[in-house]
C-alpha cells in the first residue's frame, strides 16, 4: 500500500470524485480543497483527511453518505453543485463543436422525490435480508435505513419488504427489487437467484394484501396481482409493464416535457407529424400528441403494447422497432416536423447517422449521458445542425449523472 500524500483537488471529475494531480481520483472531496489521501489501484485514492475544506462544503444529510453508492455529492452546497451539473452540459456540447451553446441553468430535482428504485437484496448469515444500494466503487451492499432521495413511501417499504423476503425460499443469497411508485402505489418486481416456490407465491400474495400493493412480479411473471396498475402521462392513464422505465422523478419528467415542447417549431399545423424515438411507455409521446400526430418507436414489446393500449387509436401511434438494428431511414424521416429522441445510456449513434443524412431540420435530443450526447451531437454538427436550446436536468440528486434536453436545428 502506498504512503498517504498531501495534495490539492483541482476539479470535479465526471464520476463525482475530486481530481488531484496525477491524476488521482479522490471521493468526497471538492475543488480547491487540500487533502491527505492514500493512492490505490486505477488512479483512485482513499481520502484520509480534509486538511483545508472548501467554503462550499456542507454537512451531508444522510447517515449512509460515504459508503452508499446512491449519492456521491451530498457534501457540496446545492448552488455550487447545480453550477457543476450545468458545466457538464456546457463541456459536452463544447466537445461536440458547440462552444457557445445557450445552456440554461440546471433544474435540480427536490429531495425525497425519486419514484423508481432498484435495490440490491442480500441474505445475511442469520437469515434476515438486507436491502440497499451497492457501495460506490465496489460490490458490497450497504443496508439502507434512511434515504433522502427516494419518496418516503419507498423508504417506508424497506422494513415490511425485508420481513416478507426473510421467508422467501427463492431468495437464496442475492436478488434485486425494482419498485416503481405509480398512481396505484408501489409496483414491485423481484429477481432472485432461486425459483419461487408455491409457498413463496402465497407469501408474496399475503405481503401484497397487507401492504396494498396491486402487483408483484418475479422476473417477467406476475407473482401476485390484486388490482390494476396505472400511471398518468399527460392526462392519459397507462398500465405499465412491471419494472417499466419511468423518468426518475415527476418534477424531472415535467421539466423534460416542458423543454421538449418548448423546442418544437413555434408555428406548426395541428396535424404536423412528430417522431418520438425510444418512446418507452409514452412519457413524451402523449404530451407531444397535444401538438401534432405522433409516431412512437420503441423496441421493448411490453412497453409498446402498454403505449398502444393507452393511445387507443388517438393522435399517438406506436410501433415496435429496434432502432439500433433498424434505424429510421432518411426517406422514413422525411415527413416529420421534428424528431424527438430519448435513447438509453449508450446514445443513438446509428439513428443519428440516418438523421444526419436525412432532410430533418429539427432534432430534440433527450440525453442521460453527456459523453454519448457529445458524440451524437458532433455527428449532428457535421451535418449542419446548431444548438438552439439546451436544458440540464438533474434527476439523480447528489449523483454525478446528468440528463438534458438539447434542441438541434438546421
Ligand atoms: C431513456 S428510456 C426513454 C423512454 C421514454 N422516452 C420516457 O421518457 O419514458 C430509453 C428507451 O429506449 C428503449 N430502447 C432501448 N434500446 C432500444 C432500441 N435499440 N431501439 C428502440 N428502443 C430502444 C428502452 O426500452 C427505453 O424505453
Amino acid at each position: 500500500m502506498a504512503e498517504a500524500v498531501e495534495t490539492k483537488i483541482e476539479a470535479m471529475g465526471a464520476g463525482g470524485d475530486g481530481i488531484a494531480p496525477g491524476p488521482l481520483f479522490i471521493p468526497w472531496t471538492l475543488p480547491g480543497e487540500r487533502v491527505r489521501a492514500t493512492p490505490g489501484a486505477k488512479g483512485r485514492a482513499r481520502l484520509e483527511e480534509v486538511l483545508a475544506p472548501s467554503p462550499e462544503r456542507v454537512a451531508p444529510p444522510c447517515v449512509h453518505f460515504g459508503p452508499c453508492g446512491g449519492c456521491a455529492l451530498q457534501h457540496w452546497s446545492l448552488d455550487a453543485y447545480a453550477e457543476w451539473k450545468r458545466s457538464r452540459l456546457v463541456e459536452a456540447l463544447s466537445r461536440a463543436g458547440f462552444p457557445d451553446a445557450p445552456v440554461a441553468p440546471a433544474f435540480v430535482t427536490p429531495r425525497n422525490s425519486r419514484r423508481r428504485v432498484d435495490w440490491g437484496l442480500e441474505r445475511q448469515a442469520d437469515g434476515s435480508v438486507a436491502i440497499g444500494f451497492h457501495e460506490r466503487h465496489g460490490t458490497a451492499l450497504v443496508p439502507m435505513q434512511e434515504c433522502h432521495i427516494l419518496r418516503p413511501e419507498l423508504v417506508a417499504l424497506l422494513g415490511p419488504l425485508a420481513a416478507a423476503l426473510r421467508g422467501l425460499e427463492g431468495l437464496r443469497r442475492l436478488g434485486t427489487a425494482v419498485v416503481n411508485w405509480l398512481d396505484t402505489g408501489a409496483d414491485l418486481r423481484l429477481d432472485t437467484d432461486g425459483p419461487l416456490t408455491e409457498g413463496d407465491r402465497r407469501r408474496l400474495a399475503a405481503f401484497a394484501a397487507e401492504q396494498g400493493i396491486p402487483r408483484i412480479a418475479w422476473r417477467n411473471e406476475v407473482a401476485a396481482q390484486r388490482g390494476a396498475v396505472a400511471v398518468t402521462l399527460a392526462g392519459v392513464s397507462v398500465a405499465p409493464p412491471s419494472g417499466a422505465f419511468l423518468q426518475a422523478t415527476p418534477e424531472g419528467e415535467a421539466t423534460i416535457i416542458a423543454a421538449v415542447l418548448a423546442a418544437l417549431p413555434s408555428k406548426m399545423p395541428p396535424r404536423a407529424r412528430l417522431a418520438d424515438l425510444y418512446a418507452g411507455i409514452g412519457t413524451l409521446s402523449f404530451p407531444l400528441g397535444s401538438r401534432g400526430v405522433v409516431d412512437a418507436f420503441e423496441s421493448d414489446t411490453p412497453a409498446v403494447e402498454a403505449l398502444k393500449r393507452a393511445a387507443g387509436g388517438g393522435r399517438v401511434r406506436a410501433q415496435r422497432r429496434d432502432l439500433v438494428r433498424q434505424p429510421l431511414l432518411p426517406l422514413e424521416l422525411k415527413p416529420y416536423a421534428a424528431v424527438v429522441l430519448d435513447p438509453p445510456f449508450n446514445g443513438a449513434v446509428d439513428q443519428v447517422a440516418q438523421i444526419a443524412r436525412s432532410a430533418v431540420r429539427r432534432v430534440i435530443y433527450v440525453s442521460c449521458n453527456p459523453a454519448a450526447l457529445s458524440r451524437d451531437g458532433a455527428a449532428l454538427r457535421a451535418a449542419g445542425f446548431e444548438v438552439e436550446s439546451a436544458v440540464p436536468v438533474d434527476q439523480f440528486l447528489w449523483s454525478p449523472h446528468l440528463e438534458s434536453v438539447v434542441a438541434f436545428t438546421r
